[in-house]
């Protein structure tokens, strides 16, 4: 070796001879394009090394292959081509690229009532990959909501009775009165826990698909729950928000089986995975429902 030429231990041979299914770095820092906007993004590269005879990968290739996601919008076949250089770069030591790609999608949304909106973030997570030869792509996001206990709301529904009963039993109804005590703090005496809710989409994307449909999952998601957090709220709004949840009272169950529903009506996806969270006000522990399809 010269004194000018730099050491390169990568290509060195390996005495150990043992493969490794994922090489690569993890939480690279670089700009995507979705949606018309450039988001920071943040990504895992990786190959497998299937020559289990040789050192190590060639992480500067995996890293300079993902310029290519700073000038162009990001599509299924954007992915394919990052992981297709992955693998051009590392001919005779990898057959599987993979990139994870994790980012906060920002959507505008209206108020209920009122004419104002506000921004939501929407953390999202794309896994790609090449393996045995097949490109898979799937979209993981989290959808925020609020969610009605449908016990609570009997239980305080009862206690309302309960207390009509007892300020109004032995007394001639007069319309005056009883409007008066529903609003009032001692007419209306009990209220159901809500929570703020969360489900957990991992979706699949059907082979072929040209798009990421980020925007049109999230508002499947949104419309079959029926109460997405709000943005910007007046007083207006949080009136129609408190009728909207007091139409839909639901179980971690109801919300898992509404989303299993509605994701199968979308024909870009071949399988999803599913989880929601209450996180309850009643106690300190969460109520969770878990659903699958083709997953
Ligand atoms: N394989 C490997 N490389 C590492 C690791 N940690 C740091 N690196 C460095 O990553 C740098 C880039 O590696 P390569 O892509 O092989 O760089 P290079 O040899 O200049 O590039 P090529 O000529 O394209 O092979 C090297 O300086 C390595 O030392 C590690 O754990 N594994």
């Amino acid at each position: 070796m010269s004194a000018f030429t730099l050491p390169d231990i990568a290509a060195q041979a390996t005495h150990s001879q043992l493969p490794l299914e994922w090489v690569g770095m993890c939480n690279i820092a670089l700009p995507v394009q979705i949606n018309g906007q450039m988001l920071r993004a943040s990504a895992d590269a990786g190959v497998s090394l299937d020559d289990g005879a040789s050192r190590g990968i060639h992480m500067s290739r995996l890293y300079l292959a993902l310029e290519v996601l700073e000038h162009e919008a990001l599509t299924p076949a954007l992915l394919n081509e990052v992981l297709e250089r992955f693998l051009d770069s590392h001919v005779g030591l990898s057959a599987s690229a993979f990139l994870t790609l994790r980012f906060d999608l920002m959507l505008k949304r209206s108020a209920l009532v009122s004419p104002l909106a506000g921004w939501k973030a929407y953390p999202i997570t794309l896994h790609a990959q090449i393996k045995d030869e097949v490109f898979h792509v799937e979209l993981f996001v989290d959808v925020e909501y609020s969610s009605t206990c449908p016990c609570s709301a009997a239980l305080a529904r009862q206690l309302i009775q309960q207390q009509f009963i007892t300020d109004f039993g032995n007394r001639c109804l007069s319309h005056e009165a009883v409007l008066s005590w529903l609003g009032s703090a001692q007419g209306i005496v009990a209220t159901p826990h809500s929570q703020r809710s969360v489900a957990k989409l991992q979706v699949r994307l059907r082979p072929g698909n040209g798009e990421l449909p980020i925007e049109a999952l999230i508002n499947q998601a949104e419309n079959a729950l029926g109460t997405a957090v709000q943005t910007a709220v007046k007083r207006a709004d949080e009136q129609a928000f408190a009728l909207a949840n007091g139409q839909n009272l639901m179980f971690c169950e109801d919300a898992a089986r509404r989303l299993n529903l509605a994701l199968k009506n979308l024909h870009w996806l071949s399988g999803f995975n599913l989880r929601v969270e209450h996180a309850e006000s009643l106690h300190a522990h969460d109520a969770v429902a878990h659903s699958q399809w083709r997953w």
